[in-house]
């Protein structure tokens, strides 16, 4: 059985090439970083380890991979052959892997009639949708019929917190032992691709927007609120007590949302909370809050894990989701120079104003109760990093 896995990076090899593996995959990586393409070809192999007292070590065998922009040919051949297509790349990179996707898909209609899943495990929701549509962009409105029916992009969650790696060994990564992968078997098309790992859901909602809203608000609130008191790495913010309490705050709020919204049982969600709380200080892990927020326009978008769940919470209580709209604040102050998102948020937000900023970025409407909580929040925390 043939895989071929967009992105290469640490979700790419550290989860995905991991359960393929596992099910008796052969994986091609397609990535355009040319050492580490280099390196898995001149390997086909890669260890992952354990992030835990255990140090478990797992080889990763029968790799290869193809620099998709030396070699888009090859991309297209692998993809009119394989048996499963996924990616890891990040929501934004989507639309640039749509093209070899098509072109792929051409050929293989060309060659057999044989069906095809391809899954985005990008932490968006929708992401697979998303990779759709912009396949369908590339196409003949005659094409479009046949791909309908011979070609399934079933959403997906995706957990497993892989962090930047900094080893020796270039293709080792490190990850936590935890995992989840939830797919939408609804939009399988042809036999559901088997791999040992995979949970098939009917209704991936509430999935993701539990992932999102719990794992992926609660990491980025402990990487803005840390990033602002000046710590490195997640585990540090939550080392610290009061942005701790801020973090758990968060996930009450998100949580009182979710429960309400999808009947979950309060406490089994309490117990989720906690496990979660305990993943961000697993001490065998250092993640930078630098990785953890990085790409804040992403985040800060309208269906992504900051603001949806705020205004979804306002919708459902009445209320105002106090710690929330910090979090969300404190995303906008987030200026490390590294990142261009970041940057681009601190430009405008010099050039047009806080209250417009708000609106370009997160959608909310200038002069509405969320957004005049998040000016608020944003003034409070910029006088008081302004008295440090
Ligand atoms: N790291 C995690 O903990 C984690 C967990 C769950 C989900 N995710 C999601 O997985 C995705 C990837 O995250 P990551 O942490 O692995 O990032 P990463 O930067 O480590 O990996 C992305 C890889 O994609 C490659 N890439 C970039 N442009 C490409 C292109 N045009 N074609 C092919 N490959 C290309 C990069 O070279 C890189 O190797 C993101 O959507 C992220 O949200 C990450
Ligand atoms: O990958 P991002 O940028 O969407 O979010 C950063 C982290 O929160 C994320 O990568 C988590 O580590 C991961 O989602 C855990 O499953």
């Amino acid at each position: 059985m043939l895989a071929v896995h967009f992105g290469a990076g640490n979700i790419g090899r550290g989860f995905i090439g991991n359960l393929l593996f596992q099910s008796g995959y052969e994986t091609v990586f397609v990535d355009v970083n040319q050492e580490l393409v280099d390196l898995l070809n001149e390997k086909n192999q890669y260890a992952v380890v354990h992030a835990d007292e255990s140090q478990e070590e797992l080889i990763i065998r029968n790799v290869s991979a193809v620099n998709s922009g030396n070699d888009p040919e090859q991309v297209v051949e692998l993809i009119a052959k394989a048996d499963l297509v996924t990616a890891a790349v990040g929501p934004n990179i989507l639309p640039f892997i749509a093209g070899s996707i098509a072109e792929g898909l051409r050929k293989r209609i060309e060659k057999s009639d044989a069906p095809l899943n391809i899954i985005a495990c990008e932490n968006m929701i929708g992401g697979s949708t998303l990779l759709k549509e912009k396949v369908f962009e590339k196409l003949e409105e005659n094409e479009k019929p046949l791909f309908e029916s011979r070609f399934g992009f079933p959403d997906a969650a995706v957990d497993r917190i892989v962090p930047n790696q900094s080893n020796e060994d270039k293709l080792m990564v490190k990850v936590e032992p935890f995992y989840e992968w939830a797919v939408d078997e609804t939009k399988i098309i042809g036999k559901r691709p088997e791999v040992e790992g995979i949970t098939y859901v009917q209704d991936l909602k509430p999935y993701i927007e539990r992932k999102l809203f719990t794992v992926n608000t609660g990491h980025a609130a402990a990487a803005y609120i840390g990033y602002q008191a000046g710590m490195r790495t997640i585990d540090e913010a939550m080392n610290n007590g009061e942005i701790k309490a801020l973090i758990q705050q968060t996930l009450q709020e998100t949580g009182r949302m979710l429960v309400s919204k999808y009947a979950f049982a309060p406490d089994e969600h309490q117990q989720y909370i906690e496990k979660i709380v305990h993943r961000f200080v697993n001490p065998y892990i250092t993640d930078e809050v630098t990785r953890v927020g990085r790409s804040p326009i992403r985040k800060l978008g309208p269906a992504d894990r900051l603001v949806s769940p705020a205004i979804q919470f306002l919708e459902l209580t009445g209320d105002i989701p106090v710690t929330l709209t910090r979090v969300i604040a404190s995303a906008l102050l987030y200026d490390y120079k590294e990142d261009p998102e970041a940057v681009k948020i601190q430009e405008t937000i010099h050039e047009k104003g806080m209250e417009q900023a708000i609106e370009e970025f997160t959608g909310i409407e200038a002069g509405s109760a969320l957004s005049e909580a998040v000016m608020e929040q944003y003034e409070q925390l910029k006088s008081a990093s302004m008295r440090k």
